[in-house]
This record gives C-alpha cells, sequence and structure tokens, in this order.
C-alpha cells in the first residue's frame, strides 16, 4: 500500500514538473495583452501584412537562392541609394524550428531600409522538413552568400528571434576559414533566444523536431561556447542578447546565462531586458522607427563598431 502510494506521488511530481516545464516553454502563455490565440495571430498577421508592405514599396529581390536546395531562399529588400557598400541586416525568423518563414517576417525592412540598411530576410528548411542540423547548415551558408555576393559590404548584422536567435548564436562557432570565405560580421541582435535547448527536449514542441539529448547538446550554444577557444580577433563583434519583460522566467535565465557565457569566452555581449515587451511584441515593434530596439540597431549600424 505504502509503496503504491509513494509510486503515485513520484509519477505526479513528474506530471507536474512537466506541464511546468511546457508552460515554460510556450512563450504566448506569458503575454499580458491578450489570449496566447489572439498574440500568435496578431503575430503573423502583422509580419505577412509588414512583408506586403515592403514588397510593394521597397526595391528588392525576392527568392534569391543562396544555395541548391530548393528552401534555400531569401528576400533582399534594398534602400534607395544605389551601392554595393551597405550595411546587410540579416533576420532569422523564430517559431521553433517548426513554422515561420520569410513571408510573414520583414517587420524591420521599412525603418531600416529608410536608414540606408539592405535587409535580408531568409527562409530555411523547418521540421519536419529540415533537421537542426541542417538549419544550422543554411543559416551559415546565407551568411557566406552575402558576404560573397557584396564583398564591399559595410558589415553584415545578424538578427534573429526566438529559434532564429539560436541559429544566429550557432554561427559563431561556424570555422569560416574552412568554408573559404570569412563574413564581415559586425553585430549579432540576438532576440528571446533558446541556447540551452536540453530542457525543450523535454516538451511537446519537440514532436516534429524530434531531437535527441545528443543533438540538443550539438545544437546548444550555451554549452558549446562554454568549452570553445576564444573568439578570433576580428570576429569579437558587438552582441547583444535582449528578452521582453513579459516572457518566462526560463527564457529570461535562457538569455541571462547565454549572455554571461559569451562575456566569459571573450565575445562583447551585453543584456538587455525590454520593457512593456512580450515574445511576439519585442519584434512586432520594429515596423517603427522609434521603438528602442530599431535605434539600438541603427546605432550599432552606424558607429560601424
Ligand atoms: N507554440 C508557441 C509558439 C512559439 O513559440 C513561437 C511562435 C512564433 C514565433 C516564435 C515562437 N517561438 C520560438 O521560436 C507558443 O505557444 O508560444
Amino acid at each position: 500500500m505504502a509503496e503504491e502510494w509513494r509510486r503515485q506521488r513520484s509519477a505526479h511530481k513528474l506530471t507536474s514538473a512537466l506541464q511546468e516545464l511546457e508552460k515554460q516553454y510556450s512563450p504566448s502563455r506569458w503575454v499580458v495583452r491578450v489570449e496566447p490565440e489572439e498574440a500568435l495571430r496578431t503575430f503573423s498577421g502583422k509580419g505577412t501584412e509588414a512583408t506586403k508592405n515592403a514588397q510593394a514599396t521597397r526595391r528588392c529581390q525576392l527568392h534569391a537562392p543562396y544555395g541548391d536546395g530548393k528552401g534555400d531562399r531569401m528576400d533582399i529588400y534594398f534602400p534607395d541609394v544605389q551601392s554595393e557598400a551597405l550595411p546587410f541586416f540579416l533576420f532569422f525568423h523564430g517559431g521553433y524550428w517548426q513554422s515561420g518563414s520569410k513571408d510573414q517576417s520583414a517587420f524591420m525592412v521599412d525603418p531600416l531600409t529608410a536608414q540606408g540598411v539592405a535587409v535580408a530576410v531568409v527562409d530555411y528548411d523547418i521540421a519536419p522538413k529540415g533537421s537542426l542540423d541542417q538549419m544550422v547548415d543554411q543559416v551559415t551558408r546565407s551568411i557566406m552568400f552575402i558576404q560573397k555576393r557584396y564583398p564591399c559590404n559595410e558589415g553584415i548584422y545578424l538578427c534573429g528571434h526566438s529559434a532564429g536567435a539560436h541559429l544566429a548564436s550557432m554561427v559563431l562557432l561556424a570555422s569560416w576559414t574552412e568554408h573559404g570565405v570569412v563574413p564581415n560580421l559586425r553585430g549579432l541582435f540576438l532576440v528571446s533566444g533558446i541556447y540551452d535547448l536540453e530542457p525543450f527536449v523535454h516538451t511537446s514542441n519537440n514532436a516534429l523536431l524530434l531531437l535527441t539529448l545528443e543533438d540538443a547538446l550539438r545544437n546548444s550554444p550555451q554549452q558549446r561556447l562554454d568549452v570553445a577557444p576564444a573568439p578570433p580577433a576580428g570576429l569579437a563583434c558587438p552582441i547583444l542578447v535582449m528578452v521582453g519583460e513579459h516572457e518566462s522566467p526560463e527564457f529570461h535565465r535562457q538569455s541571462w546565462e547565454f549572455c554571461q557565457t559569451l562575456c566569459r569566452g571573450g565575445w562583447k555581449a551585453s543584456f538587455k531586458k525590454l520593457p512593456d515587451v512580450d515574445h511576439f511584441s519585442i519584434i512586432e515593434n520594429l515596423t517603427k522607427k522609434d521603438y528602442v530596439v530599431t535605434q539600438i540597431i541603427m546605432k550599432t549600424i552606424s558607429q560601424k563598431c
């Protein structure tokens, strides 16, 4: 009898720990302004609208192939000035590596192109078509493509949201000399990312991705960078790790700990908790020129540090 009670009690503890983990890794459940479903709907609606607007108003090259794969595509939006010596801002969308696309992610195109920055919104093969290792490879190749095509660029700046911030941060582990091209990386903006993938493996979000613990470790910059060599001299660009006020404690922990790991490893990283925003509005607001993150991005680019 006591044995059965103990078994039930530990099964119950496990269930509630898993339920809590599920909640921590469900960003929409931490939004305070609207219901979770509404937050997700608004996010993709605003992204689609911003993309349509960008394509209707900016000079652009849509579906530019950065590789031979069907999914190796990016949309590039240009400022009015006709030059190849431009700063390039590459955006990697989120969606837990299983949703989202470039067609609903051109939030920042209007304010950045208006200020002389070329913006590339990058697609990659989300699950179940692509594996996480393949996505990391695609992101790496997309950066090489921009560097090779625009060798006179005035800096390549990477920005990723959520799962896209993870993909952008994995680039810090790339061995560029092996790839035969060293990109002119000048800054990383990591927004609401996840860098330690182990907890994610135990959530329902892993049902499509099917990451093993080994896959998760191999793709966790938090663990990998802790034991990686110091950044190569020319590559120590500024890295800004950002998280919204209205995000789960786990998302805050992920950003804070990753920033600490970067600093320990010799990277120029800083951490910013943004007031009044959640996992979705933190990116939606990039449509606005006067939003603090848009201003930080523009300041970083114009300082060319
Ligand atoms: N199922 C998730 C959706 C999600 O995480 C998400 C949605 C859009 C863009 C980024 C997301 N998260 C990380 O990539 C949620 O409940 O919030």
